[in-house]
């Protein structure tokens, strides 16, 4: 049986992205390139958001991140050991929560317990704990379908930290959620990462959530994807659950709008224009 590592004073690991391109069917007639060479360095324990147009190329970079993608150029080191294979210490979420519906909310987080052969009585300790903070004790013995969509990613929050991971990778998770329970989640999700800080990549198509979440945001051009901007997010933590007011907040909304108005993502009034007006 494999403990779980103990929590005290740690964080996540550094991961290294250096020169990572995609061209899907390299070997084909017709290859398709859905990246160009990326660089980003990821400190241990930063939480960094990465932006950009449909089809970019977002999604590919995760993969490849997690070992779960064939890098076409590069390396990816991850704690500085090459990523060759699928990474083990990690939390993946994705929009879809995909619970179990045949185990009930507890259940399913403690599904890592069982999967990864770690002491299940810590894991417990540690997911009734999560439970709490997150003010869902009272979903803890229901099943999925008993739960609102919230609650359900909620629950899925809980499973993907719960054998506190060093690297997060999550892609659009509260893509399928409603304005104000995505509020909810996303500061339910900065209090889970406050605790530990492990190394987290976040997709997102929501600016205003990469900006209320990170403290590093990579916004990506139009495919084939490329940085065109890396932003340092200097807010101070923990962030208020609604920013919108905050001036600091909107100039860094701003930047980033005005990035995708460049590259033809965002048609419309620029703030030149808005204030103009
Ligand atoms: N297995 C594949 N084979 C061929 N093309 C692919 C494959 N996977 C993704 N693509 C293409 O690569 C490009 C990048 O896809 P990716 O899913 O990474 O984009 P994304 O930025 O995550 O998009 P979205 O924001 O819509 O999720 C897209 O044009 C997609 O159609």
């Amino acid at each position: 049986m494999t403990t779980v590592q103990g929590s005290a004073g740690r964080s996540g690991v550094p991961i290294s992205i250096r020169n990572v391109s995609k061209v899907f069917g390299e070997d084909t007639e017709k290859p398709f390139r859905a990246l160009s060479p990326v660089d980003i360095e990821i400190p241990a324990g930063q939480f960094i958001s990465i932006v950009g147009a449909s089809g970019c190329g977002k999604s590919t970079l995760m993969l490849m991140v997690a070992g779960l993608l064939k890098r076409s150029s590069g390396e990816i080191l991850c704690d500085g050991k090459p990523v060759d294979r699928p990474i083990t210490n990690v939390g993946i979420a994705f929009q879809d929560h995909l619970l179990l519906d045949f185990r009930t909310a507890f259940e399913n987080v403690m599904l890592h317990a069982d999967i990864r052969g770690l002491d299940r009585e810590t894991v417990a300790a540690r997911a009734r704990e999560l439970f709490q903070q997150l003010r869902l004790e009272h979903a803890m013995n229901k099943y999925p379908r008993q739960l609102s969509g919230g609650m359900r990613q909620r629950v899925s929050l809980i499973r993907t930290l719960v054998h506190e991971p060093d690297v997060i990778l999550m892609d659009e998770p509260f893509g399928a959620l409603d304005a104000l329970t995505r509020l909810q989640v996303r500061t339910d999700l900065e209090q889970l990462w406050l605790r530990r800080r492990p190394t987290v990549i976040f997709i997102t198509h929501s600016v205003e959530e990469a900006v209320g979440l990170s403290d590093r945001i990579i916004v990506m051009s139009p495919s084939p994807g490329e940085v065109v901007d890396d932003i340092t997010v200097e807010l101070p933590r923990p962030r208020p659950i609604v920013l919108g007011d905050a001036p600091e907040f909107a100039s860094y909304v701003d930047r980033i709008h005005q990035h995708f108005e460049r590259m033809g993502v965002l048609h419309g009034v620029t703030p030149q224009t808005r204030m103009a007006s």
